[in-house]
């Protein structure tokens, strides 16, 4: 588990991904290994991943980064070793689980069917939820939350009726990497919520400040990659009292909190709050959910209840995060690139 400081990079605009053809395409410097791996990314991921830094150690150590060209057939394109994907676009779906299955000798990262899963804010955190981590160096758990596919008339209804507890969190119920995904917005009365668009994920705030402090409470962002587990700390939403809930109404968009800029790695925290979720608890839900996910590159927020020590809870999970602002990314994700490569070898019989 490592605590650097963060790399600084420049957030562009969410789009698709652009007409360029092979620009990122580096011969192989002068090792013996060769990995070629071919990407598929949103220009805004682009910019965040493929940094010169990152480009360069992983030129240095025989790995060779090719831009898939859109408007070409996949296969006529590598031969790759791996497929890194990340896109918006609805045809590639299915573009790369043909790929996928008509040449296994490819590793795709990841498969898009077990992406889907995370692309919808009800089934992420289903696994979180099955897996009944508690009495393991800790508990980890989910906030209760209530499904809004359509007829927002209905709300006020459904959140008496399911039991939530106010303020909630509305959150839009797909997450395609576009802006709207992200746009959220605090409840503190369960009419106003009918103002809101469908579908959406309406869940339980949990407060997570140990004192009251201005800026806000702890979320830890844990980024997997692979086997490895990098955890950081980042600024998130200050508690709501039952005093401010018994004032206000109404709900309110909140800005991107918990981004980049947020981090508290710095800051001067209290103890109890700043304290790392156990490791071996985080080890082990890693490893739950990489296997029931089938996923091996994501991050997990996890925030810790308000006046405990141990007890977590899973707001969000993402795949293929703003690893550029994971400390030294450029040699986590160049090793982890390597191993793929070496385990696949491994593994074939010698003859
Ligand atoms: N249930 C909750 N209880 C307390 N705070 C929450 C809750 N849900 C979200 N937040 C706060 O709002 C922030 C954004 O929520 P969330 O991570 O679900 O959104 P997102 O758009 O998916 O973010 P990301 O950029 O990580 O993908 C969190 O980092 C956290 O600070
Ligand atoms: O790096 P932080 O501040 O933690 O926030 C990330 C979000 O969590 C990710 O969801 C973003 O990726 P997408 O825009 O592909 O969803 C990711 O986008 P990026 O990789 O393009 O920077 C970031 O916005
Ligand atoms: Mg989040
Ligand atoms: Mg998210």
């Amino acid at each position: 588990m490592r605590l650097n400081g963060e790399i600084p990079v420049g957030r562009g605009e969410e789009d698709g991904m652009d007409g360029e053809m092979n620009s990122l395409n580096y011969s192989i410097g002068g090792v013996g290994q060769k990995l070629t791996v071919g990407y598929a990314l949103t220009s805004k991921k682009k910019r965040s991943f493929l940094q010169p830094k990152f480009l360069s150690l992983a030129r240095s150590k025989g790995i060779c980064f090719i831009a898939i060209d859109l408007n070409r057939p996949l296969a006529d394109q590598g031969p790759f070793d791996i497929v890194l994907h990340k896109l918006l676009r609805k045809e590639w779906w299915d573009i790369i689980e043909d790929y996928r299955q008509k040449h296994p000798e490819v590793t795709v990262l990841d498969p898009p069917n077990a992406i889907q899963h995370l692309n919808n804010r009800q089934s992420m955190l289903q696994d979180v939820a099955d897996l009944n981590l508690s009495d393991y160096h800790g508990k980890v758990g989910v906030p209760r939350q209530l499904v809004v596919k359509k007829d927002p008339s209905s709300i006020p209804y459904e959140v008496t009726k399911a039991g939530l507890k106010l303020p909630l969190v509305a959150k839009p119920l797909l997450v395609d990497g576009s802006a709207k995904s992200h746009e959220l917005f605090l409840a503190y009365d369960e009419f106003s919520l009918s103002e809101l668009e469908p579908p959406l994920v309406l869940q339980e705030f949990v407060n997570h400040v140990l004192l009251c402090l201005i800026v806000g409470g702890i979320l830890f962002k844990i980024f997997i990659v692979g086997e490895t587990i990098t955890v950081v700390r980042r600024f998130s939403l200050p508690d709501v009292t039952n005093h401010e809930l018994a004032k206000v109404d109404g709900v309110f968009r909140f800005p991107r909190v918990s981004c980049a800029a947020a981090t508290a790695d710095d800051a001067e925290l209290d103890p109890s709050i700043a304290e790392l979720p156990p490791r071996p608890l985080l080890e082990r839900l890693v490893r739950e959910l990489r296997l029931r996910l089938g996923i091996q590159l994501f991050n997990i927020d996890m925030i810790r209840e308000i006046g405990s020590r141990d007890v977590f809870h899973v707001i969000d999970i993402n795949y293929f995060p703003g690893y550029g602002k994971m400390p030294d990314y450029e040699h986590i994700f160049t090793d982890f690139l390597l191993s793929l490569v070496q385990n696949k070898y491994k593994k074939r019989p010698t003859t």
